[in-house]
């Protein structure tokens, strides 16, 4: 109940809607009340007319009047309710949503290294539907009950305290055994949830890499995982609802019980004339009143635990620790003062591992300097992208510092690190959207004619000129409707209109062809002009005019060297310098098994 308390606390603003929603379910359940008593006097009037010819029919008339102004009345009101609650629900929901969202874009990536896509979202569907759904059946059903429970009681213990009792020991023991069931049931729901959300992070990945599934003729086995999970979520749900459907007999068996015993009562103490009919016709229709609550408390109950999955699931989330410094935190956008400094990047005695126990970068001493060009080679696995990933703050060295224009990266705010730092990823990474949408994903408000100048020198105008759409043209779910090469140029362009001072080329060509290569190298040539770049790169081809180079080997720094110098040094830079430069198949042969016994 607690989360459920916090999640209105969360969407405070909704207050009206919440107050709307209950005064609404209020004048509904006090009209729904009052229906009984004219019915019991209409009844009494009749009797009254039919055998002792007293009476006025005009009066029966105004009776069957005043009951079309109660349910005219329940009618209207109760739509209200049910606006409100639409409405406070699917507010509600955009509040969750975003505030989830937000969490999401300020938890660190070493979340996103063991949580799927798929996964993420699926629980955040769940979570939002049960959280929401329950608010507005407590909204509109909790005083709604309540109200109807307190006078049924009240009224029937006027005329028989007996019933009063009965009824008394009827909602407490309903309740307690309803929760009990769902408890238990609750158990099955969470095992089936699991299930949804591999089900769902798998069937994202595959929607998202559908090229490699045709391409590996997969459809079958995916489909078949994917449909196995879902059936077991029935063989679950077999037991599941067994169990529930069983106990809810059992339960409303005991109930039909106390519900003869309440009938046979009244009508044996109408016989007997302790009640005239009046009063016999109300408190039939009072126990049949008191019958709702009991059942919608069963709803209102299951409803209540499937939220607090639902919520325990989101707090869960929103639990998990920040990113320190954040962006998106408040005082995070905090303007830094760079002051120029030489080296412009220090890693000073840097040793970092993604899981405790196992190092991949040992004592990394690096300096930087402005404007230099520096590549990093090494065996694959050897610790390159991390190095990036550390520079750029996505973790936190396990020891040693790392200094940019002389502060600490963890001191600085990591907006204004990043800001400093422009990025071109081996896939290119675009969004779906247009190509200008995407090259202004780093400088939002480009002029056109800037936009014109950074594909320029990236290379890329010429194919956008050729495009039907140019700048506007659509380019599908990662830019999956351009090629590689073209890709990586809007990439470019886009880390060229970010206009930041260092620069990170994460093996930015490795997966095109020679062609497309050497038109990507020329705008990563332009966008080098005056940056500090750190390069990773498998084709030492792209590295031979750099200033300098550095080699990793087991996590350490192992040669650094101008290219000239490490290709007579005979380390690892020289011997996939021959490698790679040969065309025997021995020396193909060795370079493959460099990079797999590595
Ligand atoms: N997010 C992660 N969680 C756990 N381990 C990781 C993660 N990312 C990388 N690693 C491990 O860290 C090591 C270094 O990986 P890294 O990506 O830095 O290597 P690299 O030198 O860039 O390799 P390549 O040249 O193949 O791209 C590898 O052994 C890899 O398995």
């Amino acid at each position: 109940m607690k989360s459920i308390i916090k999640i209105m606390g969360t969407a405070r603003e909704l207050w009206p809607l919440y107050v709307g929603i209950v005064v609404a379910a209020v004048v509904t359940s006090v009209a729904a009340l009052m229906a009984p008593f004219v019915i019991a006097e209409a009844t009494n009037q009749v009797v009254s007319i039919t055998t002792k010819g007293e009476g006025q029919v005009s009066t029966l008339l105004w009776l069957a009047l005043a009951l079309l102004g109660i349910m005219l009345t329940n009618s209207l009101v109760s739509n209200i309710g049910g606006y409100m609650g639409d409405l406070m629900s699917t507010r509600l929901r955009v509040i969750l949503s975003a505030n989830y969202f937000h969490k999401l874009l300020r938890l660190p990536q070493r979340y996103y290294d063991s949580e799927l896509t798929g996964t993420l979202i699926s629980r955040l569907n769940r979570s939002l539907t049960s959280i929401t759904d329950f608010l507005k059946m407590f909204a509109n059903g909790f005083f709604t009950t309540l109200i109807t429970v307190v006078a049924v009681l009240v009224i029937s213990g006027i005329h028989s305290p007996w019933l009063a009792l009965m009824l008394i020991v009827i909602y407490p023991t309903f309740v307690g055994l309803t929760a009990l069931t769902s408890r238990k049931w609750q158990v099955w729901e969470r095992k089936k949830n699991h299930l949804y959300d591999v089900a769902g992070g798998r069937f994202a990945e595959v929607i998202g890499q559908m090229r490699v599934v045709k391409s590996f003729v997969t459809e079958r086995s995916e489909l078949d995982a994917f449909t196995a999970k879902y059936e077991d979520t029935v063989t679950l749900t077999r037991e599941q609802s067994k169990f529930w459907h069983t106990m809810d007999v059992a339960r409303r068996g005991a109930l039909d019980v106390v519900f003869f015993g309440l009938y046979a009562v009244i009508f044996v103490q109408t016989a007997q004339g302790t009640f005239d009919i009046g009063t016999m016709v109300l408190l039939i229709q009072l126990v049949n009143l008191a019958k709702q609550p009991v059942e919608s408390m069963s709803y209102l109950v299951d409803s209540w635990q499937r939220a607090i999955t639902g919520s325990h699931e989101y707090f869960q989330v929103m639990g998990e620790l920040d990113e320190p410094n954040n962006p998106l935190e408040a005082n995070a956008s905090a303007t830094v003062q760079w002051v120029e400094t030489d080296p412009v990047i220090n890693f000073d005695d840097v040793s970092f591992g993604y899981d405790d126990d196992a190092l991949v970068l040992r004592n990394i001493n690096l300096a930087i300097h402005r404007g230099e060009k520096v590549a990093f080679v090494g065996e694959s696995g050897g610790g390159k992208t991390t190095l990036v990933n550390l520079l750029m703050k996505l973790y936190a060295p396990t020891c040693g510092t790392i200094e940019v224009h002389g502060q600490s990266v963890t001191e600085v705010p990591t907006e204004a690190l990043r800001r400093e730092i422009g990025v071109v990823f081996q896939d290119a990474s675009l969004f779906s959207g247009t190509i200008r949408e995407n090259l202004a994903y780093g400088r939002p408000g480009a002029t056109d004619e800037e936009l014109t100048r950074a594909v320029r020198r990236a290379n890329a105008l010429p194919f956008i000129k050729k495009l039907p759409a140019g700048f506007d043209t659509e380019i599908g779910e990662r830019g999956i409707k351009l090629s590689g090469g073209q890709k990586q140029r809007i990439s470019v362009a886009r880390a060229l209109l970010k206009d930041a001072p260092i620069l990170v080329l994460d093996e930015a060509t490795s997966a095109l062809d020679t062609k497309s290569e050497r038109l990507v190298q020329a705008g990563l040539e332009e966008l080098m002009q005056g940056r500090t770049t750190l390069i990773i790169a498998h084709r030492l081809s792209t590295i031979s005019s750099v200033d300098r180079i550095v080699t990793l080997r087991d996590g350490r720094v192992d040669e650094i060297g101008t290219p000239g110098e490490l290709a007579l040094s005979g380390g690892i830079y020289a011997e996939l310098l021959a490698l790679q430069g040969s065309t025997s198949k021995i020396d193909r042969a060795k370079l493959l098994s460099y990079e797999i016994t590595h």
